[in-house]
């Protein structure tokens, strides 16, 4: 549904209100495709399609640094620059960008943790750093680099805490503990202590806490960061399904785009600080003309590969990197491989979202 961009346009304030999506996504746009201005938040929550509205929002940090003695230097860090966007009740959107990008400033602003340097910022309706405590009840947190659990407790503990603090009615945490502890597998640590918990159980454990309460956003920073095949799968899995069957509305930070391949319909890539594409990930492979590929095993060296339109872009002894256009199938070409030649393993990469994001304005600039 959404394709517009703030493009690179920023700070004057032109970027995020025209609507207009560049043919490659590329442009000035508001996101959602709301050309008309923003809604007052009118409606108890903002209504449908704008339950998360951000519109112009900036964050300046003020940095102090030591130069000298007795001498500090004061400057200033803009994480976000102008950004505007809307996200629809039920929406799953993910976030992506280099580091410092934004992307986390961006989140806390959505909380409430942080307050705005400027623009206006609406989540179901709350302003959130004005009523951080009433928008608590309604949002769900994880960040992936931290735990909201208490370390030394066994992971029980943790949510009977969160009960009392989110005042959740006895029966409906009930539901939902035993639901969370169903999907995400939960039954046999819940007596264990949260630092004996390897990272992928944390992280489940996580998820479950931010979700007791029955919240109508859930936002997840890195949600899968660190985390093995497996159980990257199984939180995934498990969003996917709270998303479809419950309509939570889902944001997400990440830097693995398969997260946002199995998760999102849509894509926000941040680069310092502005938003510079919103729309589908395919969009975003056109955008940045795009290639991803396959690590190839042969079981000994051999000449490279000629299998069009992939081509081989290096050679180690027995092992080629084919680079291939990033809406062929991936299936298809390791069918043909299999098919004419001896192959021990593979792997497909996925573009380096730097590169993408890099490309894409270089596009940018000679369009
Ligand atoms: N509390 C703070 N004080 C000063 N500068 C900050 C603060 N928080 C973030 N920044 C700066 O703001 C910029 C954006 O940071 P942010 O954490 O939002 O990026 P990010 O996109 O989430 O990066 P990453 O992918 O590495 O987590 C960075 O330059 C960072 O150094």
């Amino acid at each position: 549904m959404a394709t517009a961009v703030n493009g690179r346009g920023g700070r004057d304030g032109t970027g995020g209100r025209d609507g207009k999506s560049g043919g490659n996504g590329m442009g000035h746009g508001n996101g959602m495709g709301g050309s008309d201005g923003w809604a007052d938040g009118g409606g108890a929550d903002g209504g449908d399609d704008g339950f998360i509205e951000v519109d112009r929002v900036e964050k300046v940090f003020e940095v102090r640094r030591r130069t000298g003695f007795l001498r500090r230097e004061r400057r200033q860090v803009r994480a976000v620059d102008a950004i505007s966007f809307r996200v629809a009740r039920g929406e799953m959107v993910g976030c992506i960008g280099p580091n410092g990008a934004g992307k986390s400033t961006t989140i806390k602003m959505l909380t409430g943790i942080l307050t705005p340097s400027g623009g206006r910022l609406r989540v179901a309706g709350i302003d959130p750093s004005r009523e951080r405590t009433r928008l608590a009840q309604r949002i769900g947190v994880v960040f992936g680099q931290r735990t909201t659990l208490w370390w030394d407790l066994p992971l029980i503990d943790s949510y009977r805490l969160m009960r009392r603090m989110y005042r959740i009615p006895d029966a409906r945490y009930r539901a939902n503990l035993d639901r969370c502890v169903e999907l995400l597998e939960l039954g046999g640590l819940l007596d264990v202590p949260v630092r004996q918990l390897s990272l992928g159980q944390r992280m489940r454990g996580d998820i479950a806490a931010a979700l007791l309460h029955d919240p109508e956003v859930l936002y997840l920073d890195e949600p899968t960061i660190g985390l093995d095949v497996v159980s990257k799968a199984k939180v995934r899995g498990f969003l996917r399904d709270l998303n479809a069957e419950r309509g939570t509305t889902v944001l997400l930070t990440t830097h693995d785009l398969q997260d946002i391949e199995q998760l999102c319909s849509r894509v926000m890539v941040i680069d310092h600080g502005r938003l510079v594409y919103d729309g589908p990930l395919a969009g975003l492979h056109q955008a940045g003309g795009n290639e991803r590929t396959l690590v190839v095993d042969l079981e000994r060296e051999l000449p490279p590969i000629e299998l069009p339109p992939a081509r081989v872009v290096r050679v180690e002894g027995p092992r080629q990197w084919l680079a291939f256009p990033a809406d062929e199938s991936a299936a298809e070409l390791v069918a043909r491989i299999a098919a004419a030649y001896p192959l021990a393993d593979l792997s497909v990469r996925e573009p380096d979202i730097e590169a993408v994001i890099g490309r894409m304005y270089a596009e940018k600039a000679v369009s």
